[in-house]
């Protein structure tokens, strides 16, 4: 099937290339010219593994195309997907002006019939907003007889692909959430979409089908739940620690329950990345237009943001508020293993709450060491002194040399078992604050002074 895709980002590059390895003809579009550039020169703007190979392999089968040509994309698909992004705007609403921008330019180049698929999460109501500015456009191109015959589907398709396992979250979906309208128009949307989805429900059929409406919401409906969950571990977490009992052994005894189930309950230094933090503020901006608010997300929030602090908390708890000529060593920047994305990692926030008390860090991260550079010099924009305390290095045992603690922010599997020894002769300290509960406690029979968050 001919398919195009409008962004390449995450999401976009992820969904267009998987697309692209089950047999579609598919035509990406960006409309930032360097990452097209880059794309088209055989480079991959973004870390997400396994995803170069799949890339080459399929641009080498003229399967996919990048292209900085916005006529030629919509020109292409009989099937578009619009997967750019949807950030929080200043009031914590869905900022959509990239989504109707893209809608726009269909309406402007589109002659033939199209289905729009919105890949991008945006809240409910969305997929009328597109149709109303897609038939703006062709209304105004009608007396030069361009729209004749051309016929429109909306569909909702919101993705659930986690970064870092973004290709084997795509290739074996859990569930396909297809939003489409009522009548002719939604019936030939969901034979196109059954007939591209085919490849990924060969052994059973997980298309769930629904309004369009129904679908834009159970995006954010899955996104708070996960959230939930987390802030809920976690501040369970912060109590277990207080009455001694270890949270990693309360955790396993939950998760036997198939009620509770065994995912997303992970206590640590809080959930960050591009998706959770604004998908709940857009949630909870929502639910406020309709006058109603929205306690329990609200309080997940509230809870990440402090549990971010945490591990700061116990790091001055040991070494006092001022933290002049201390020196820590992180582990960890991503705000999640398997990606480069610095998007509200928590690990920018606490590096900064280091930094403000007057001490000297050492970052390591295994990938994203050149995103955490931007990110923090933004951040740290004003703040020389403190920018000049922060150094990054590509070796995570050099990173720990000299320091007064080690600090774990981002549970990469290469972290997991260190040389405890080792480390221990680089450390001044024999001190870990462990953001990600990697180990068990016992090692403190090794003699280090594990610190972690509910153990
Ligand atoms: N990142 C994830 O894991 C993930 C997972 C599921 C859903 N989502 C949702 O998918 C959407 C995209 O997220 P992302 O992380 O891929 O974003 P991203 O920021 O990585 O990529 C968005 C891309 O869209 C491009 N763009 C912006 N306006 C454009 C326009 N008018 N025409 C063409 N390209 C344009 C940008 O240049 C950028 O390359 C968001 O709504 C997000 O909430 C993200
Ligand atoms: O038990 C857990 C699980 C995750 N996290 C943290 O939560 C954040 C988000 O992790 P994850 O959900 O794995 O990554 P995302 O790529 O942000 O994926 C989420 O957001 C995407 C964008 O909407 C959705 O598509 C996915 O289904 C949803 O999991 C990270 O900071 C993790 O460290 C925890 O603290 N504890």
């Amino acid at each position: 099937m001919k398919i195009s895709i409008i962004g390449t980002g995450y999401v976009g590059l992820v969904t267009g290339t998987c697309l692209a390895e089950t047999g579609n003809d598919v035509l990406c579009f960006d409309v930032d010219e360097r990452k097209v550039q880059r794309l088209l020169s055989g480079d991959v703007p973004i870390y997400e593994e396994g995803l170069p190979p799949l890339i080459a392999r399929n641009v080498l089968a003229a399967r996919l195309v990048f292209t900085n040509d916005i006529s030629h994309a919509v020109h292409h698909g009989e099937l578009i997907f619009i997967a750019v992004g949807t950030p929080a705007g200043d009031d914590g609403r869905a900022d959509l002006q990239h989504v109707l921008a893209a809608a726009r330019d269909i309406g402007r180049y589109m002659h033939d019939s199209k289905v729009v698929v919105a890949k991008s999460t945006v809240p409910v109501g969305t997929g009328i907003k597109l149709r109303a500015v897609i038939e703006e456009e062709l209304a105004t191109r009608r007396g030069s007889n361009l729209a004749v015959g051309v016929h429109l589907s909306i569909v909702s398709n919101p993705e659930f692909l986690k970064q870092g396992t973004g290709i084997a979250d795509f290739m074996q979906p859990d569930r396909i959430v297809l939003g489409s309208e009522p009548g002719a128009a939604g019936q030939y949307a969901r034979d196109l979409m059954r007939r591209m989805y085919a490849p990924f429900n060969r052994d059973h059929d997980r298309t769930i089908h629904m309004s369009l409406e129904a679908a834009e919401f159970t995006k954010y409906a899955a996104n708070a739940m996960l959230a939930t969950r987390i802030s809920f571990m976690n501040e369970l977490a912060n109590l277990a620690e207080k009455v001694g009992v270890d949270i990693e052994q309360v955790r396993c005894g939950l998760v036997a329950d198939p009620r509770i189930g065994n995912s997303f309950l992970q206590a640590g230094a809080g959930y960050g990345g591009s998706c959770f933090p604004k998908d709940l503020q857009a949630l909870v901006h929502t639910a406020a237009a309709h006058g109603q608010r929205l306690h329990l997300l609200e309080a997940v929030r509230v809870v990440n943001d402090a549990q971010k602090l945490r591990l700061v908390d116990k790091i001055v708890g040991h070494f006092g508020e001022d933290l002049h000529g201390r020196r820590f060593g992180i582990w960890g920047l991503a705000f999640k293993p398997g990606t480069d994305d610095m998007r509200e990692a928590p690990s920018r926030i606490i590096i900064q709450a280091l930094l403000m008390r007057g001490a000297e860090v050492v970052a390591h991260d295994p990938v994203a060491i050149d995103e955490a550079r931007m990110a923090l010099a933004k951040d740290l924009d004003g703040h020389p002194d403190q920018a000049a305390r922060l150094s990054f290095n590509g070796q995570a045992l050099e990173a720990a040399d000299n320091c007064d603690a080690l600090v774990i922010l981002t549970d990469w599997n290469a972290f997991k078992n260190p040389d405890f020894d080792a480390l221990k002769a680089r450390l001044r300290e024999p001190l870990i604050f462990d953001g990600r509960n990697l180990y068990d406690p016992s090692i403190r029979a090794k003699g280090i002074d594990y610190r972690a968050f509910g153990r």
